[in-house]
This record gives C-alpha cells, sequence and structure tokens, in this order.
C-alpha cells in the first residue's frame, strides 16, 4: 500500500532544518525494536498444541505469531504460520528452503521470520511449537543471534510442557542411540528427550493436573526441580495459562539474570536424578583482570566438556546445557553469564535491556557472585575446586609477573 503513496514533497527551504531529523535515528523507533521469539517444547502428547490454540483463541490484544514445527522432521519445506490478533487468526506460509527449523542451517528459519515481518509487518511475539522429540538444545542456539548479525528478533526463553500423568514414565524411557538430527549423544546414554526438555526450560508448566493427585503431582514437582532447579513452575490443567506475561512472554531468560532465580536454584532440591542435576557455585568477586580467566574456565568446561588442565585426555567427563550467573567485580559492577550448551555470552549487566536497571536493585544484596549449572555428571565439589584453583592460579602468576 506504502507502494502507491505519493512521493512526499519536501520543501527545499526549510530542507537543512530537516535533516537533522532525517539522519536522528530513533532507538525508540518501532522498526528498531527486536520481536521476542519463545520457543514451546514438550514431550509427545504433552499438550502444546492445545497451548498455542488457547493462546491463539484468547483476547490478549498483541498480534502474536505461532509457528507450528510439527512435521518437524519430515521433508515438507513450508512451516505453517498462524498469526493472531484479537482473536482473528491468519495462516501464513514460512518459506524455508529445505527442512525443518530445528534442522536446517543457522539463520534460515530467522531469516524466514524476518521475511515474513516484511511482508506482513512486525508481529509483537512469536511462539515457535517444536516436535515432541526435538531438543531445544539444538534449537535455541539458533535464535540466540549475535547483535553483530543485526537480527529483528530475539530469544525470548523456552518453556517445556510437562504431561504430569506421563512425564515420570517418559523420564524412565530407554532413549534412543542417537537423535532425530543424527547428532552423536553417546556421551549422554542415560538421557531421555524427557531430560533434555526440562534441562533447558526457563519456565515449565506441569500441565494435565487434572489427571493426577495432589501427592503424584508432589513427587513430578520434585522430579523436576531436581533435574532443572532454576526454571520458574507453574501448574496448569488444558494448558490454560491466564497470564501470559513472565510464563511464555516477556521472560528475558537469555539477556538477564536475576539474583532471585540464582537463589531459588540454589535452595537445595532433591537430587533424585542421579545422572542430570542443577548446581550452584559460588564465585568471589573478580577483579576486572580476572575475567579473562573466568572466560577460559568456562570455555574449557563449555567448549571441551573438560576441567582446564585436563585437556590430554578427550574424554567428555560431564555435560552442560545451561549456564546462567552474575559475577561480581570489585568495582561495584556486575557481568551475567548466559549459556546454552557451548554457546555462551558474558553480559555487562550495565548494557543491557531497559529492565536491568529494576532488577539490579531488587538484586543489590549479593555479596557474592553466583554460577549455576544444568547438567549431567556435575559434581558441586569438583566444579568449585577446579574454578577455585584455575582463578588463583591466575591471580598469582599475574602477581608475580
Ligand atoms: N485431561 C487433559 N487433557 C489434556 C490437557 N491438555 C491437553 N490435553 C489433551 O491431550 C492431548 C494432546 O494434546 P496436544 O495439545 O495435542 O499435545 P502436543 O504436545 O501438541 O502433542 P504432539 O504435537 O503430538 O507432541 C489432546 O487430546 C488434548 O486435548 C489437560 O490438561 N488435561
Ligand atoms: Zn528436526
Amino acid at each position: 500500500m506504502d507502494d502507491d503513496a505519493p512521493p512526499q514533497l519536501v520543501n527545499t527551504k526549510n530542507i537543512n532544518e530537516e535533516i537533522p531529523d532525517l539522519i536522528n535515528t530513533d532507538p525508540d523507533d518501532s522498526s528498531s525494536v527486536k520481536v521476542p521469539i519463545t520457543i514451546v517444547t514438550g514431550y509427545l502428547g504433552a499438550g502444546k498444541t492445545t497451548l498455542l490454540n488457547y493462546i491463539l483463541n484468547e483476547r490478549h490484544g498483541k498480534k502474536i505469531a505461532v509457528i507450528l514445527n510439527e512435521f518437524g522432521d519430515s521433508a515438507d519445506i513450508e512451516r505453517s504460520l498462524t498469526v493472531s490478533k484479537e482473536g482473528q487468526q491468519a495462516e501464513e506460509w514460512l518459506d524455508l528452503s529445505n527442512g525443518c527449523i530445528c534442522c536446517s542451517v543457522k539463520d534460515q528459519g530467522v531469516n524466514a521470520i524476518e521475511s515474513l515481518m516484511e511482508r506482513r509487518g512486525k508481529f509483537d511475539y512469536i511462539l515457535l511449537e517444536t516436535t515432541g522429540l526435538a531438543d531445544p538444545g539444538n534449537i535455541a542456539p539458533l535464535f540466540w543471534v549475535d547483535e553483530g548479525l543485526g537480527s529483528t528478533i530475539y530469544l525470548d526463553g523456552i518453556v517445556t510442557l510437562i504431561d504430569a500423568k506421563n512425564i515420570l514414565k517418559s523420564l524412565d524411557e530407554q532413549p534412543p542411540d542417537t537423535d532425530h538430527d543424527g547428532e552423536d549423544h553417546n556421551s549422554s546414554p542415560e538421557l531421555t528427550t524427557a531430560h533434555l526438555q526440562i534441562s533447558h526450560a526457563d519456565v515449565i508448566l506441569i500441565n494435565k493436573t487434572d489427571l493426577v493427585t495432589p501427592e503424584e503431582l508432589n513427587v513430578v514437582t520434585e522430579s523436576i526441580q531436581s533435574i532443572n532447579s532454576l526454571a520458574r513452575l507453574k501448574y496448569t490443567s488444558h494448558s490454560e495459562v491466564p497470564q501470559l506475561e513472565g510464563v511464555l512472554l516477556d521472560l528475558h531468560a537469555y539477556d538477564s539474570v536475576s539474583a532471585q532465580d540464582l537463589d531459588f536454584a540454589s535452595k537445595g532440591h532433591s537430587h533424585l536424578d542421579p545422572n542430570i542435576s542443577t548446581i550452584t557455585l559460588s564465585v568471589p568477586v573478580l577483579e576486572l583482570n580476572q575475567l579473562t580467566e573466568l572466560d577460559a574456565w568456562l570455555r574449557s568446561i563449555l567448549w571441551d566438556s573438560t576441567f582446564p588442565g585436563h585437556s590430554g585426555h578427550r574424554v567428555k567427563e560431564f555435560e552442560i546445557h545451561r549456564t546462567k550467573g552474575r559475577i561480581l567485580l570489585s568495582d561495584g559492577s556486575i557481568r551475567l553469564v548466559q549459556g546454552v550448551r557451548e554457546v555462551f555470552e558474558l553480559l555487562d549487566e550495565r548494557e543491557r535491556s531497559s529492565d536491568s536497571g529494576r532488577q539490579s536493585s531488587a538484586n543489590s544484596p549479593l555479596h557474592q557472585g553466583k554460577l549455576v549449572l544444568i547438567g549431567r555428571g556435575l559434581d558441586v565439589d569438583a566444579f568449585g575446586k577446579s574454578l577455585r584453583t584455575f582463578l588463583a592460579i591466575a591471580t598469582e602468576s599475574q602477581a608475580s609477573s
């Protein structure tokens, strides 16, 4: 429609006065506001489609695009996408040149969504439903795009639906030899898809509460928290989430780390599951130049799955799915640590989004940094010792040089 509008005439006399306006790119300009994407995972039949239909039919006043990746592993080229506003829905097709979003080359899904927004106008939110068998650790990095790539979307968080009636059975299942993308996951033969979906979650919706007793629900809750103590838990029946903010939308799970989240994770949840757990490490207040060492330590544990100094043998000692932390520096500033699998960032809190101010003031009473890790084979004592030793050696060698 804009193409048909007559070109605007500019009064040449005033052009000098108008130029500053044209050049000045307002950071709050809607064209530079990034659109959040939430990944919705959950084992087969957990209630993902029910959830997205519920959201599409609610009158929440937001323009939400829902991408159904139902046929995830089949070879069909296009992805159904439903855009809803005020209870009205329109079907769109996402044009991906090959494969499904979770298996495709980086950026393809992102590009498809961006080009759709160019044609259709911006969405307020995007929800992506994965297949029941998807490993969110493979999908999240696709949408956790580098600032430098100038993407118009950003990963807001991962929401995992749980079928309260069947989850314990799913956690006991024999996992397949390889996952659907053919990647070798032999290092974690004990982990099922259900484990992976729980360990990566920022929010866990325990659904189908109508089918279990309160006692059963307690057991389910404990099992889930023993795997992932960071995630926020909500209970739902028929996937009804009356309040979307903080549960499905506006999670900021990848661009902020609140002290409350980290405190919650360290509240001594049971370790029912021997294979996969959440551990919390305290990190001493660091000098600015010690960040290099912290970064090196994180690279070793996240990239090589081994403690620094053990690089001789290539055996994967452990496997980390999610990393979050708040690191205090001696100058009073805070660095945030964010990671999913081997992808991680150390962020300066002051540079972060508009609500970080609110969060840091609410978070001020922290006298130590904290690092929370979720994954397989994590021994809290071994990790604590490795980190402290590594930082201390680095400090000594700096002092003596
Ligand atoms: N009793 C009960 N049934 C539910 C609830 N939520 C969903 N269901 C039913 O469970 C079935 C599966 O729900 P879906 O929303 O299709 O689940 P899904 O996660 O999308 O399933 P897949 O796409 O096959 O992985 C449907 O028959 C739903 O009506 C609930 O809270 N309680
Ligand atoms: Zn796939």
